[in-house]
């Protein structure tokens, strides 16, 4: 590659700033948390109970007054989960269950394994100390207390907290709608017969299972003909009912490589070809939807590990702004050993790696084949090894990794 050539590739953080330049999260909606898994909280939400809201027994066994431990006690109230408390008298002990309240006047439960039933009596140990198997009141969270912070992406643990509080709606951005379009006559869907020089489209699935990952809504998916109006035809529609319009193909130097011209007669195009390997022709853009709404544009490269690479390090923090969600913004990075020998020109790789977690730290194991055609590199990659630009690495060396196992 020519020098002049190399210099007029954009490195990665001109094309983040572009490419998040300006955009704000979507509208606020009120959602049913049943349907709010992997929504954006818009709000901070705030515990309006605690939890647990009564002190309670951890164990099955016997609630006391911890002074009447070491005697034989009269068993004189039975506590079942889900009934209200009374009171115990000094000299007596309850029988308690699991999550039962704890009666008013006990301070420990002791486990019904250290205890001996005689009758209507419990034998108690000595060694019980006050406070022993009670999970107080609020000891999980405090009313009044922040619960979870906006832009909280709502995970399983997430969900289950807003449950604990009796919460039933939340306030969350929009899912952002994207337009999908795979250009290329070589193309074609699964199910159909292949033709010769024909190929399938893997990058529709393997996109849209990512952009819903990320948090989109697939709207409109079109396989778009190599014609510069065809192509122009379905941006504009794509256009009119997406946030996001994200294509794959079409925009390296050929002749049949229309996606910039035709993004160019309907908007902007405001960024093309990086320093990056895999996803150099990758190209960046915005037009207008109703009403002069932005509409943002992230073409992709053809090549499906080109696609699958530019999604995590593009739609990933992309999505993630238009849902406000900052911890999408960077993926995880750690070191880990590399297991290979490389080096790079001009351009920063990102090479797909297995991670080996070991006693002596994580190593990172490159897939041998790293040509951007070959998809088979992404099947077991556990991250991402970042090679800067103009660069030696031996085995043994560190390398930075981005972690794909994430949101
Ligand atoms: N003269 C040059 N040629 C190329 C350059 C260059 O700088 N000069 N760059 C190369 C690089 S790097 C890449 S990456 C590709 C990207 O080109 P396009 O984005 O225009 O992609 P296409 O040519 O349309 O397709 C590339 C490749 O990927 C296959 N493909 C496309 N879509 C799909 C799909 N949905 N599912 C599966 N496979 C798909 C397509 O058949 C091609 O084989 O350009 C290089 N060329
Ligand atoms: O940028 Mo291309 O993705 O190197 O093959």
């Amino acid at each position: 590659m020519t020098s002049s050539h190399a210099a007029s590739l954009a490195p990665m953080e001109d094309a983040l700033a572009t490419l998040l330049d300006g955009v704000a999260p979507l509208p606020v909606e009120r959602q049913p948390c049943e349907q709010a898994e992997g929504r954006v909280l818009a709000a901070p939400v705030v515990a309006a109970l605690d939890v647990p809201p009564f002190d309670n027994s951890a164990m099955d066994g016997y609630a006391l007054h911890h002074e009447d431990a070491g005697q034989r006690l009269p068993v004189a109230l039975r506590v079942a989960a889900g009934a209200p408390g009374e009171r115990l008298e000094r000299g007596h002990c309850a029988r308690i269950f699991t999550g039962g309240q704890l009666p008013e006047g006990a301070d420990c439960v002791v486990m019904q394994e250290k205890v001996q039933r005689v009758g209507d009596e419990a034998v108690i140990p000595a060694d019980i100390p006050a406070g022993d198997n009670v999970r107080r009141r609020g000891r999980d969270v405090r009313a009044g207390a922040p619960l979870l912070d906006a832009g909280t992406r709502l995970d399983a643990a997430a969900l289950g907290h807003l449950a604990g509080q009796g919460i039933v709606e939340v306030d969350v951005h929009r899912r952002p709608r994207v337009a999908l379009l795979s250009t290329g006559d070589e193309i074609i869907d699964p199910g159909k017969p292949l033709a010769a020089g024909q190929i399938y489209n893997s990058n529709r699935p393997m996109l849209k299972s990512l952009l819903e990952r990320f948090g989109a809504e697939v709207v409109l998916t079109r396989s778009v003909p190599d014609s510069p109006e065809g192509t122009r035809d379905c941006l504009k529609e794509a256009a009119e009912v997406a946030d996001l319009v994200v294509s794959t193909g079409g925009v390296s130097v050929g002749e049949e490589d229309h996606v910039k011209a035709a993004l160019e007669t309907l908007g902007t195009l405001n960024l093309w070809r990086l320093a990056i390997r895999p996803g150099k022709p990758l190209a960046l853009g915005q037009m207008e939807g109703p009403g002069g709404t932005p509409v943002r544009f992230v073409g992709l490269p053809g090549n499906p590990v080109s696609s699958y690479v530019g999604a995590w390090l593009f739609l990933r923090p992309l999505l993630g702004a238009l849902q406000g969600c900052e911890s999408m913004a960077e993926l995880p990075r750690l070191w880990a050993r590399s297991d290979f020998a490389t080096s790079t020109g001009p351009r920063q790789h990102y090479m797909r790696v297995r991670l080996a977690f070991a006693p002596q730290g994580v190593s990172a194991l490159a897939f041998s084949d790293q040509n951007s055609g070959v998809l088979s590199s992404c099947i077991d990659a556990d991250a991402l090894a970042v090679i800067p630009p103009h660069c030696e690495i031996a085995p043994g060396d560190k390398v930075e990794c981005l972690w794909l196992r994430t949101w």
